[in-house]
């Protein structure tokens, strides 16, 4: 196995749907598989919140949606939870600023897909020399699917960001929904990356196919 390509990598950004049994009204395989019919790239399993399934339930939720992204082609990142994506043998792993340090997790997960949440110059420029395939940036608008959520900072930290030489793979996160996607490509985020945008929607489907619509758009504009 390689390391993913940078350009790859960014195809897989576009939509990048996020979840867990905390964010569904319905079951989570059907929010999943609709979101999937609808269009989504990425898929990242975030089973974390009051209510959160762990220990044997945990892993059972992730094995059955890992199954559906497998049928469909969808890259399945595990977020937080490094040694259940390794026993999965997941595509790959999302971490934050308060997880275990992206240098140990790069060295665990070998050419795995490692994607690192920044909020600033500092913690992007760390997280590409520590190895991350891609950034995640956010909340770049208010958002209530996080408990621990920092201030939004709008799509202007993303500008700065690329102003100050940050090439690397990067997806926008926080209160994106398909009115303000636009906006967020327009600053040079190469995807959008949703939790309830896609799972608190009566039609997933629909609402994931609104998501890509307004991400292709902004990037033909571009
Ligand atoms: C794509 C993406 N970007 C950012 C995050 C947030 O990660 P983190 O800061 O570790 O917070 P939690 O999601 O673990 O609560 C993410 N999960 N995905
Ligand atoms: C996990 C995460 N990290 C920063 S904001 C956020 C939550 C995004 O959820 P939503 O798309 O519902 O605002
Ligand atoms: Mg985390």
């Amino acid at each position: 196995m390689t390391r993913i390509a940078s350009d790859t990598m960014r195809e897989q950004l576009k939509v990048y749907f996020i979840m867990g049994s905390v964010n569904c009204a319905k079951p989570p395989a059907e929010v999943l598989a609709e979101a999937i019919a609808g269009g989504i790239t990425l898929f990242q399993f975030r089973e974390k919140g009051s209510g959160a399934l762990v220990g044997e339930q945990k892993y059972e939720l992730a094995k059955q949606l890992q199954h559906i992204c497998r049928e469909h082609g969808i890259p399945f990142i595990v977020n937080d939870d490094v040694e259940l994506a390794l026993a999965l043998d997941a595509d790959g792993v999302h971490i934050g600023q308060e997880d275990e340090d992206a240098r140990i997790v790069r060295a665990k997960i070998g050419d795995k897909i490692l994607g690192v949440s920044a909020h600033n110059l500092e913690e992007a420029r760390a997280a590409m020399d520590a190895g991350a395939d891609y950034i995640g940036v956010g909340p770049i608008y208010p958002t209530k699917s996080k408990e621990d959520a920092k201030k939004a900072q709008g799509p202007e930290i993303i500008r700065l960001l690329r102003r100050h030489g940050i090439a690397i793979p990067l997806v926008a996160i926080g209160g994106v929904t398909a009115d303000n996607a636009g906006e967020v490509i327009a600053a040079g985020a190469d995807g959008v990356s949703v939790i309830s945008a896609i799972a608190s929607a009566s039609s997933p489907e629909t609402a994931a196919r609104q998501l890509v619509r307004a991400v292709q758009s902004s990037k033909k504009g571009a």
